[in-house]
């Protein structure tokens, strides 16, 4: 294990931003701290960092107990959400700060930054400014900052979050790609649960100052611990007394199955590749997802009677509590 957070808690004043958080983060590993905004996600990480105190428990890193060493002595490295550049400094000398303040040989500072730029596929904007870079070029020279002096563990607070769409998604990919190279421990912030679920090897999900639940984006997704983690990782609908995901539903018309509700389709949106079907039962709205394929044999449309049923092993929670489908 690299990180062992063991009985963490912080409080700014009487908020407590973190309530006896314990956790053991792998190395190696590329772990999401995901949450809603508030839940003490950035609080955490900043622990780890050194750049925040925590009132009680303890922080050891890879065998050390970090709890009361300064950021330096860490060796972490960081990124941030407006990642702070030498702006006088080209990219190549921005990237080489962290060495040279090291005081390591010019030949090894050369090679080393070299390699940085490589990996971070920004060789041809070496000798610019960073303002003359897009933003997800400056992100990706921050990491290689950060990268650049082998630290122990990288961590990435909303990385990508100040850039539009298009580009975090790029960037979301390559960083999957970049951890598969070097193999750092890295720790990310995200409120954004698919950019977690993409991209991360484990997801941590917090809110409210604890932990609601740890494990792999498949775990999280097919098996959630509480109705909170089900409805934060993705979308969910209402059938009867149970939370199930929307696309995991079934539609059908004729003879109702016998655990089926039956309904009126009330709208047909269409996102993309999926068809959002909005079916009126007494009362309740259920909100179905299909693909084009599944819809269109149906022969539905507005107005028309449906029925709904959530096919057998599927995962659903009831107020509370989870529960598989028989
Ligand atoms: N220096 C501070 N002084 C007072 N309150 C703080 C301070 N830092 C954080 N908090 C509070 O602690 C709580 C947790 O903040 P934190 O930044 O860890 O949340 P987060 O999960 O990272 O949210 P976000 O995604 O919005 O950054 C918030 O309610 C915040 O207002």
């Amino acid at each position: 294990m690299s990180i062992e957070i063991a009985n963490v808690t912080k409080r700014f004043g009487s908020f407590v931003a973190l309530d006896d958080v314990s956790l053991s983060i792998p190395s190696g590993r590329l772990t999401a701290l995901l949450g809603p905004s508030g839940g003490g996600k950035s609080t955490l990480l900043r622990i780890i960092a050194g750049l925040e105190s925590a009132d009680s428990g303890k922080v050891e890193i890879e065998g050390v107990d970090a709890t009361h060493l300064s950021p330096q002595k860490r060796n972490v490295g960081f990124v941030f959400q407006h990642y702070a550049a030498f702006k006088h400094m080209s990219v190549r000398r921005n990237v080489a700060f962290g060495l040279e303040i090291r005081k390591r040989p010019k030949d090894e500072v050369r090679d080393r930054v070299n390699e940085l730029l490589a990996l971070v596929h920004l060789e041809q904007f070496a000798d610019r400014l960073p303002a003359q870079l897009s933003g997800g070029q400056r992100q990706r020279m921050a990491l290689a900052r950060a990268l650049a002096v082998e630290p122990t563990v990288l961590l990435l607070d909303e990385p990508f979050g100040a850039l539009d769409a298009k580009v975090r998604k790029e960037l979301r990919d390559w960083l999957r790609r970049l951890h598969d190279e070097v193999h750092v421990t890295t720790i990310f912030v995200t409120h954004d649960q698919e950019e977690a679920l993409e991209v991360a090897d484990e997801i941590v999900v917090i809110n409210d100052g604890h932990i609601e639940q740890i494990g792999t984006p498949d775990q999280l997704y097919d098996e959630p611990a509480n109705n909170f983690v089900m409805r934060f990782l993705g979308p969910v609908t209402q059938v009867g007394d149970r939370l199930v995901r929307p696309h995991d539903l079934e539609l059908h018309t004729g003879d109702p199955a016998p655990d089926a509700v039956t309904g009126r389709i009330t709208r047909i949106t269409r996102v993309g590749f999926e068809i959002r079907v909005e079916v009126t039962t007494d009362d309740q709205v259920i909100l179905v997802s299909l693909t084009r394929a599944q819809f269109v044999p149906l022969g539905v449309g507005m107005g028309d009677t449906v029925h709904v049923r959530i096919p057998a092993g599927i995962s659903t929670a009831t107020a509370g509590r989870l529960a598989t489908a028989a």
